[in-house]
């Protein structure tokens, strides 16, 4: 199983958390988020990572030109969409990055939000579905309501994201079976500062659940 974490700020945490077995980490690009970090903060965090991870940056509203300059600089590999981005935006979006890992994130309000999702199979690789908040756009600490899931099997891979932490994670993979699993806040001191003991919990909890 995939495992994000995600807001990343800090390069020391950044290479510790890769070690501790994340596949993948997220870098909020977002400049209102108090996780935000710059092109350059990025290129900082990434130069230290020495293990094979996905280096997903996360955007909500940035246009493609935006998105297209800070990808090669930084060496993201893969693109999180966490706004209102239309179908039409991911389909110019993969046609212009098409090596790049196009992720489209829902944040679910209710269960209409699910029916939206099918015109997006065709551009984007991988869904994530978030919690929603009416004034934050992630990293919330708000989990979805899992059981209202279990029907959702779409035909491309998903994150399952939204206040998930070391304490909960079984009970959600429990009910629910994403291709991967997201965490910011459930591990984190402050905003983009992560637990590392936290951290370390999670992969201990799903090392058990892997042996069993
Ligand atoms: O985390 C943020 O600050 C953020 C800001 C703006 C857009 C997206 C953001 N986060 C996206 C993520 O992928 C988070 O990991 C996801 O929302 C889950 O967060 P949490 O509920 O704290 O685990």
């Amino acid at each position: 199983m995939r495992i994000k974490i995600c807001g990343i700020t800090k390069p020391e945490q950044g290479q510790e958390i890769a070690d501790l077995g994340a596949t993948a980490l997220g870098f909020i690009c977002v400049p209102s988020s108090p996780r935000y970090v710059t092109q350059r903060q990025i290129q900082t965090i990434v130069k230290q990572i020495s293990l094979k991870v996905d280096l997903i940056g996360v955007f909500a509203g940035a246009n493609l030109t935006q998105i297209r300059e800070i990808v090669p600089k930084t060496g993201l590999t893969a693109v999180q969409l966490h706004g209102n981005e239309s179908p039409e935006f991911c389909r110019h979006l993969k046609q212009a990055l098409p090596h790049i890992e196009l992720i489209k994130a829902f944040r679910v309000k209710n269960a209409e939000v699910l029916i939206q999702i099918s015109p997006y199979f065709n551009w984007v690789d991988t869904l994530l579905l978030d919690a929603y908040h009416p004034q934050q756009l992630g990293g919330t600490g708000y989990t979805l309501n899992w059981e209202s899931l279990t029907g959702f099997n779409p035909p491309i891979p998903w994150f399952l994201a939204g206040g998930l932490t070391p304490d909960n994670v079984i009970d959600a993979l429990t009910q629910l079976h994403p291709t991967g699993i997201d965490l910011s806040s459930g591990v984190e001191r402050s905003p983009g500062d992560k637990n590392l003991t936290k951290v370390r919990r999670l992969f201990e909890i799903l090392a058990e659940i892997d042996a069993k």
